[in-house]
């Protein structure tokens, strides 16, 4: 049995994987390629936010990063050599796209071509994301996500990448987690382009949904079969033994901003309530958008971490990236943590899975990130050992067994990442990767991680 908060999660007897259950790695552009200024790259809100004073720890930048736009031979070995059956990268728009519109530079192209063709050499399925945050800055400048025009641009963009990789890519996802980009980027500030509005946070959340129905409409009706919508979802607890009404009350508008806007909007074609009531003020939802953002998908990508814990707490100042969140407190619980002080607590991934089999039956679902930062550290020969990270892993592997035992159609789990990255603004000091880069001068050290990530994928589970 598992409870919700806790850190253990039954063992069932076997802990085997349904045959083809895919075992992959996820990183994202402008994490790991560098070469922003190479090959035609334009730059994106990313380039720009980083180089705003105090905006990323020790001022990091995605300039060079794990320099993957050179090293990706090198990567995908790294790849192959852990039998990964999938890798989950994101193309970058300004590299495709130098302004986010018009003409198409070709070496931008080009190089997601050379990954796509290496990727398939070495047996691994490309699984491609085509937006990961890095929106073009020209479009930013003409208003970015908070335009509805960026929704159509994304159509325009996500229709040339496919037209050019269909023929050896069939796994797309459009949007990778339009929460963080909207509420994180327009509300909050702390993301890219680090505006500070909620009435922008909605508006960027809705363009970002509806640019997601429309690249869904237009990959569709190029033929495309293995469409998918990447959401950072939680379970939404209150750590009280007996919540209040109040309490329940924090719950369901956090439970509403953070998960059900997504979920809604992508697989019922509604929003819930707390954000009906702003978009009949702001007046950004027009007749029709929410049929376009219901496309039909053919799996739902979940990036989980941990629970999200909410209680009421009158006087608690709103949350920037939770509007409308004043007198509820996001408390820490008491459970062991990461590296970015995330409570680690697998159970959550179980009732998430849960959750979604019960709320939108018959939609295939895949773990497009999971992982943890830990602070490694290599020993004089070589080795990173990772224990930490190991037993993130494991304990969440047995998250997802569990939900499998239970009925869920959990098709994949993707672990982030594949490489220490570019941890957003947290810069280089956050790791979450199972290969260790050391950016002194780029070499890789798969960590102990890595290996025992090879040694489930090799036999398709956990050991009992
Ligand atoms: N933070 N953190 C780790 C990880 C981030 O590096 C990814 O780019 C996002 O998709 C998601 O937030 C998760």
């Amino acid at each position: 049995m598992t409870t919700v908060g806790s850190t253990t999660t039954a063992r069932t007897a076997s802990q085997a994987f349904p045959a083809g259950f895919v075992w992959g790695a996820a990183t994202a552009a402008y994490q790991i390629e560098g070469a922003a200024h190479e090959d035609g790259r334009g730059p994106s809100i990313w380039d720009t936010f980083a180089r705003r004073p105090g905006a990323v720890a020790g001022g990091d930048t995605g300039d060079v990063a794990c320099d993957h736009y050179h090293r990706w031979r090198e990567d995908i070995a790294l790849m192959a050599s852990l039998g990964l059956g999938a890798y989950r990268f994101s193309v970058s728009w300004p590299r495709v796209q130098p302004d986010g519109s018009g003409p198409v530079n070709p070496r931008g192209l080009d190089f997601y071509d050379r990954l796509v063709d290496g990727l398939l050499e070495a047996g691994i399925t490309p699984y491609v994301t085509l937006y990961h945050w890095d929106l073009p800055q020209a479009l930013e400048d003409a208003g970015g996500w908070t335009v509805r025009d960026t929704a159509y641009r994304f159509a325009e963009y996500a229709g040339v990448v496919h037209d050019r990789l269909a023929d050896r890519a069939d796994t797309w996802t459009t949007i990778n987690e339009p929460w963080v980009a909207s509420f994180l980027g327009y509300g909050a500030g702390v993301h890219a382009p680090g505006r500070t509005s909620a009435d922008d946070a909605f508006r960027a959340a809705h363009h970002l949904m509806l640019a997601h129905g429309l690249a869904a409409r237009r990959l569709r009706e190029a033929g495309a079969e293995r469409i998918s919508l990447t959401l950072n979802l939680a379970p939404v607890l209150c750590p009280a033994d007996a919540p209040g009404e109040a309490d329940l009350a924090a719950v369901e508008l956090v439970d509403s901003l953070l998960n059900r806007q997504f979920l809604d909007a992508a697989l019922r074609g509604s929003y819930p309530d707390a954000v009906l009531e702003r978009a009949r003020r702001l007046g950004h939802v027009r007749d029709g958008d929410l049929a376009v953002i219901a496309q039909p998908i053919d799996s739902l990508g979940i990036n989980y971490y941990n629970p999200t814990y909410v209680r009421a707490a009158p006087g608690a100042p709103e949350n920037p990236a939770f509007p409308g969140s004043a007198g509820v407190a996001f408390p820490s619980v008491d459970l062991p943590t990461t590296a970015m002080g995330w409570p680690i607590a697998p159970d959550g991934l179980t009732e998430l899975l849960l959750r979604l089999h019960r709320d939108h039956p018959g939609v295939p679902l895949v773990v497009t990130e999971n992982g943890a930062a830990f602070d490694d550290v290599p020993g004089p020969d070589g080795r990173v050992a990772d224990p930490a990270r190991i037993g993130y892993l494991e304990g969440h592997l047995r998250a997802a067994h569990a939900a499998l035992a239970a009925g869920v159609d959990l098709r994949g789990y993707l672990v982030w990442s594949l490489l220490d990255n570019f941890e957003w603004a947290e810069g280089y000091g956050k790791r979450f990767g199972i290969v260790y880069v050391d950016y002194a001068d780029q070499r890789r050290l798969p960590k102990d991680s890595a290996r025992w990530y090879a040694g489930v994928i090799a036999r398709n589970g956990l050991e009992a």
